[in-house]
């Protein structure tokens, strides 16, 4: 059982994205936490003399929660590290809407395959593995403990078809203070291979039903623990098996988790398997598990009718950009679903995604999304067509080095950083809840450092010139981010996401809850 909470306050700068077009920076702020995990008010102060100090001092602080809540008794208070205010700041933690925690020793190992194969020769190899309890507290507690140090403070988590393992894994998120959507996967049909198949429809059915049951045993509230209803794809699973899950949702309000349309020779297999149906997401939809409350990963070869009908039933999409180029299954036309209206969050698919980190899966979103507008730039007709049409050459030639067609395209940081906070957070239903520093929300927070050694580097003795004009001798032992004294809020963020890792993560917290810290 994890210790009561203390109320807390937390001081720095607080930086996150309320939209997928604004980067809010709150400098010398505090957030008041109360002892359940909720932020119960927040406050700016005045500005300093110095521009370094972004921090209330501690006389600040205390009036503060004095002049509140009558006395400073009870209080914690928590700050952004030090003396180095101007390089840290609190931001949401990250929400991964799409992560198989049965596939995390796997990480790294894909070779050249695509999908098909990659599940018959690495995954479900692997997964039959978690059968056994012991390998599954292994792997589930690695995996948890990883996410965590990367900042994901809420996954959502394909398990495997074994219902004791799954469970494990519930009781291992609760246990470490992660917020979780934990999905038994449901596989019953003859693609799968013999040693990891449902009996039956009935049955998988009946094991979805005993994790519910194992989860609101341990968490009735789904305060921190949600099971999610889980159909591994349509090629793994009978339409009586995707008609039980879409009653057994309906009847239960459970949000949904499955694939769609990631790879073109799944989509065939789908086609074939279903015949009589207009597309792969129509099997879905008649078999009831397109509702708002499902989340499916990858969608990268829609057509345009499947995302009218997704944005119709207002089902959720999570892109998982690093598992789409590991094993190349496309590049997903984020933009294109954004302008639709279409909900979508980011996703590390372990481990068809070869990292746990949703920094990393942000980073190559935005990279995708520059691929696609690198793309579609190269296939606008050539200069001398256009010419025999009759276009001014030089009119066109500027055009095409127009920027503004293709920058479009392109996701900025903003909105890479908000589809791994706000966005995968609405995706799972709870943008009210966590994603952001509202009054009201729940404290999902990492606390963000850049440039370690820096501090060190300043020394008294002069040698500090010496080591700008050589450069830093001693590069890494910074972290990944080095920093120059000279850039803006937007540009720290900016580094971070491009250079940073786990190492900048020094502090997360889950409703409150300290849950994992960099020593
Ligand atoms: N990326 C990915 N796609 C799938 N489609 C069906 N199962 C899987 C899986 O485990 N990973
Ligand atoms: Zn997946």
């Amino acid at each position: 059982m994890p210790l009561p909470l203390k109320r807390t306050i937390y001081t720095g700068t607080f930086i996150s994205t309320p939209t997928p077009t604004t980067l809010e920076i709150l400098e010398n702020h505090a957030i008041a936490v109360d002892e359940h995990g909720v932020i119960i008010d927040r406050i700016a102060f005045p500005p300093k003399r110095e521009d370094s100090v972004l921090s209330p001092s501690r006389d600040e602080v205390v009036g503060w929660v004095e002049r509140n809540w009558g006395t400073e008794d009870g209080w914690e208070w928590v700050r952004v590290g030090e003396g180095r205010e101007g390089r840290g700041w609190w931001f949401p933690g990250f929400v991964d809407t799409h992560i198989h925690a049965s596939q995390y020793p796997n990480v790294g190992i894909f070779g050249k395959s695509t999908l098909l194969d990659w599940l018959n020769t690495y995954t479900f190899p692997l997964e039959s593995s978690l059968s056994s309890l012991t390998i599954a507290r292994r792997v589930y507690s690695s995996c948890v403990a990883r996410t965590l140090s990367h900042g994901t403070t809420t996954a959502s988590y394909f398990a495997t078809k074994h219902v004791a393992s799954t469970n494990l894994l519930a009781d291992i998120c609760m246990q470490k203070g992660q917020r979780a959507f934990i999905g038994r996967v449901c596989m019953d049909n003859d693609l799968n291979p013999d040693y990891l198949r449902d009996e039956s429809p009935e049955q998988a059915v009946e094991d979805t039903k005993a994790t519910i049951a194992h989860i609101d045993s341990v968490d009735p509230n789904h305060a921190l623990i949600t099971p999610i209803i889980t159909p591994r794809f349509v090629p793994s699973c009978s339409s009586p098996l995707l008609s039980g899950l879409g009653a057994l949702a309906k009847e239960s309000y459970l949000p949904i988790q499955t694939h769609l349309s990631e790879n073109t020779s799944e989509i065939a297999l789908v086609r074939r398997q279903f015949p009589t149906h207009n597309s792969y997401s129509h099997v879905y939809d008649t078999h009831g598990l397109l509702t708002p409350k499902t989340v499916l990963a990858h969608c990268v070869h829609l057509s345009p009718e499947e995302r009218i009908l997704l944005k119709e039933r207002r089902s959720k999409i999570s892109h998982c950009p690093v598992s789409n180029t590991s094993i190349s299954s496309g590049l997903c036309p984020v933009r294109v679903l954004l302008d639709d209206g279409i909900d979508v969050g980011l996703g590390t698919d372990v481990s068809g995604g070869y990292s746990a980190s949703i920094l990393v899966a942000a980073r190559e979103a935005a990279m995708v999304s520059r691929t696609l507008a690198a793309l579609i730039a190269e296939e606008e007709p050539q200069s001398e067509e256009k010419d025999q049409q009759g276009v001014d050459p030089d009119k066109e030639l500027l055009a095409k080095h127009s920027t503004s067609a293709k920058d479009r395209k392109k996701l900025s940081v903003e909105e890479c950083l908000y589809l791994a906070t706000k966005g995968g957070a609405k995706c799972l239903g709870f943008e009210q809840r966590v994603g952001g520093f509202e009054v009201g929300m729940e404290w999902d927070a990492q606390l963000v450092e850049l440039d370690d050694a820096a501090e060190d580097g300043a020394d008294e003795d002069g040698e500090e010139e010496e080591e700008e004009e050589e450069g830093r001798a001693d590069a890494g032992a910074a972290g990944p981010v080095e920093l120059w004294g000279r850039e803006t809020w937007g540009e720290m963020v900016a580094k971070w996401l491009f250079c940073g890792d786990d190492r900048n993560t020094k502090k997360v917290f889950v409703r409150g809850r300290l849950v994992h810290e960099r020593r």
